[in-house]
């Protein structure tokens, strides 16, 4: 796809993820994971490449990504990042996979 085309998309992926109809799950991944706040001193020691929807959204609007393969990359690393820390019986992961699916479903539109 052309490139302006091909960042357009992904602006109106990360603007759809944001909108309150999906924050029952999305707003876990809202903002970087804040380890104090959490709790979970050794969130950093697992997860060496903490990613979330707010830092997309900037390093989009500072045109960070060359192309919509890197911002594929980092909503996938959310995903991913999320089924490594948190179990799968956890509220957490199950928000991770409904975010997931979304984002699947944005994807391939
Ligand atoms: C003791 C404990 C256990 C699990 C969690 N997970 C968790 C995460 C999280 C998101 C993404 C991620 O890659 C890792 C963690 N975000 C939260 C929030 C916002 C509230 C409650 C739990 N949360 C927090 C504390």
């Amino acid at each position: 796809k052309k490139f302006l085309a091909e960042l357009k998309f992904c602006d109106d992926v990360i603007k759809e993820v944001f909108k309150p109809k999906y924050s029952s799950f999305a707003h876990v991944f809202y903002e970087p994971v804040d380890p104090v706040a959490l709790n979970i001193p050794q969130y950093h020691k697992v997860i060496k490449k903490p990613m979330d929807l707010g830092t997309i959204s900037n390093k989009l609007k500072s045109n960070l990504y060359e192309n919509a393969a890197e911002f594929e990359s980092d909503m996938r690393l959310i995903f991913t990042n999320c089924y490594k820390f948190n179990p799968p019986k956890d509220v957490v992961h199950q928000f991770g996979k409904q975010l997931e699916q979304l984002f699947n479903d944005k994807w391939s539109e």
